[in-house]
């Protein structure tokens, strides 16, 4: 019982009590929607009692009388419904845009809350389709799904109401087809529903496999994996060819059925209808209205079976999505924090201190969520302005020791001071804005080498562009371009070589000017005077800040203030390069190492 009850409480809230606040500030513009609906679905429904009045009043009589008013009559209703249909689609269109709107924009905004270990931990392409597609699918669902119901339901009552009150009897016979067709048509709107699901799951697959095509073809290549390559894409594409023949085949079988099904109800309103037109009971206009309505019924019926398929999908599509936007922050920073200095989105920039960047771990012990210990009391004081750079093997902790200090991680236990206040008190906004982070492989986005260094800061004048760009031995490179400042650099960057990028980002770190820098060190080759030119540009972006070098090649680093050795999360030795070369020790053993490779390799070349 307990457990139970337990189990109970945990479950997440009703998926329409989740949708509620998404759609409260659009109440208006529903009701008025669903208004609408009813309007146009009443009409729908009385159009046949026009053919009745028609056959009664002038075909039968043989009579023009009144003929005129009639029509008159008639055309200011197909008027009303027109615009009622216009409303329609302008009130339904606006309520997807902005329901979908809304879902992209909360999605998005609280994406930034979330920590970086979460993008680590999900897929892009999971994301990707959290905010494109399944958004979609909850926007078109309920604008348009909403419509269909409504109008479905209208329709449908109107259209049994006015048969069961034209005559009772010959509509009970009509409609006793209806039970059945219903429970068919949730059997094949199920079916062709689940059909499709499965052809949009092999598709992404197919996509998948194609982008991993395209992105690895060197990999593929130079493995000569292509003909696994392409055995793999042909059994998806196998795949989704069955699945889709599949489920059209489905959609082609219900078709039928409805039309059959309609027709035996027009047979039996025929039949009995006539029977009773000849004993005079209903006269020939009831009959004809009668036909017109079991032609008219299958029409809302099949839209209200596929909406409550679809309102399945929607309904998975909008689970993902809440459980996206229910993700809690591991990373969170104080009301009172935020008041202050503000957030990522509306940071303070004002309030915010210029931080001097000396850096503190008192005691730190890290874990990873899931994994073993990686630091374990790890102690470490680095002063204002100091090179510090990070040597170790790979798996040793150098990156996690930079997590930390960015405060991508947190401490499991023990505390990271900046300027001796412990970090939790500045706030992300205020520590991510005093930081820079150059990555091995630079980021950049599509658009101009001038917008992706102003990147840095926004409120950069073009001539501090230049500036930052001669500081960081780039500039020469770039006005030899043809557009210069204006070339674009393609998606991602993918017109500028890994160099240049990188060029790039460092006079982008130069004009941000953070007190605090990280630089993940490129191991990717690139030519030799490139190489010169970053290292030279290396030295300038590092010199009056607090930086941590991840270094890959130690000729880099000989400058640095302080080399730390680690392993195991461990600072094995500790000093300048002069210093432990002299000690003779790990380091030493290292740079001998990398130093007779590299002598190789220019020997070799
Ligand atoms: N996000 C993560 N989740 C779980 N374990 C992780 C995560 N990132 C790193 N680790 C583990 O923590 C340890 C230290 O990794 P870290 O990335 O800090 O090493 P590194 O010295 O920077 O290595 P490299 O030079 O290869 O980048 C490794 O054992 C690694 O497997």
């Amino acid at each position: 019982m307990e457990g139970r009850r337990k189990k109970r409480k945990q479950t997440k809230q009703p998926f329409v009590r989740r949708l509620l606040p998404f759609l409260r500030p659009y109440r208006l513009q529903t009701a008025a929607l669903g208004l609408v609906m009813i309007m146009v679905g009443g009409i729908d429904a009385t159009f046949a009692l026009w053919t009745q009045q028609a056959v009664d009043r002038f075909i039968v009589p043989g009579t023009i009388q009144g003929l005129e008013g009639f029509i008159i009559g008639f055309l200011a209703v197909v008027l009303w419904q027109g615009i009622n249909v216009l409303a329609l689609i302008m009130l339904a269109g606006y309520l997807e845009m902005a329901i979908m709107h809304d879902l992209r924009n909360r999605s998005f905004r609280h994406l930034q809350d979330l920590e970086l270990n979460y993008f680590n931990k999900t897929p892009g392409g999971w994301l990707m389709s959290r905010l494109t597609s399944d958004i979609q699918k909850i926007g078109q669902t309920i604008s348009w799904g909403f419509v269909d119901i409504v109008w479905g339901f209208t329709t449908i009552t109107g259209i049994v109401v006015i048969m069961l009150v034209l005559n009772w009897q010959l509509a009970l016979v009509t409609l006793s087809v209806v039970p059945l067709l219903v429970w068919i048509s949730r059997f094949f709107q199920t079916k062709i529903l689940r059909s499709q699901r499965l052809v949009r799951r092999t598709n992404s697959r197919l996509t998948a496999s194609y982008n991993e095509g395209l992105m690895g073809a060197a990999t593929t290549k130079s493995l000569s994996r292509e003909q696994d390559a392409c055995d793999e894409f042909a059994h998806y594409t196998r795949r989704m060819d069955f699945m889709s023949v599949k489920s059209a085949l489905f959609s082609s079988l219900y078709q039928p059925v409805v039309v059959v099904f309609g027709a035996i109800g027009t047979a039996l309103a025929l039949w009995n209808g006539g029977i009773r037109v000849n004993m005079e009971i209903i006269t020939f206009g009831t009959l004809a209205a009668f036909l017109s309505y079991t032609a008219q019924f299958f029409d809302p019926l099949r839209e209200l079976a596929r909406v409550f398929s679809e309102l399945q999908s929607a309904r998975a599509a909008g689970e993902r999505v809440f459980n996206l936007l229910e993700t809690e922050a591991k990373i969170t920073d104080s009301q009172e924090i935020i008041q202050r200095y503000g957030d990522t989105i509306t940071p303070k920039y004002q309030a915010w201190p210029k931080l001097r960047g000396e850096i503190e771990f008192k005691d730190v012990s890290f874990t990873y969520e899931k994994g073993e210990q990686v630091l374990e009391h790890f102690n470490l004081r680095v002063e204002s302005g100091q090179t510090i750079a990070l040597v170790g093997a790979t798996g040793s902790g150098k990156s996690t020791i930079v997590n930390l200090v960015c405060r991508f991680f947190e401490p499991s236990s023990g505390r990271i001071l900046i300027d001796g206040r412990d970090y939790h008190e500045y706030g992300q906004a205020c520590l991510h804005g005093n930081l820079g982070y150059v990555l091995q492989s630079p980021q950049l986005f599509s658009g101009s080498i001038r917008d992706n260094i102003r990147y840095g800061r926004l409120d950069a004048t073009d001539q501090e562009i230049e500036e930052a760009a001669k500081t960081a031995m780039a500039h020469e490179f770039i006005v030899q371009l043809p557009k210069g400042y204006d070339t674009p650099v393609g998606e991602e960057g993918g017109l500028l070589s890994t160099g240049q990028k990188q060029l790039i980002s460092f006079a982008r770190a130069v004009l941000a000017d953070p007190a605090l820098l990280i630089l993940d060190e490129a191991t990717s080759s690139i030519d030799t005077e490139t190489e010169l030119l970053i290292q030279q540009a290396i030295q300038k972006v590092l010199s009056h800040r607090t930086s941590f070098v991840i270094a890959h090649r130690l000729s880099t680093i000989v400058d640095a203030d302080r080399i730390l050795v680690i392993d195991k999360g461990r600072i094995m030795e500790d000093g300048t390069h002069r210093e432990l070369m002299a000690a003779e020790g790990i380091y030493h053993r290292l740079y001998r190492n990398q130093f007779i490779e590299e002598k190789e390799r220019v020997l070799l070349s």
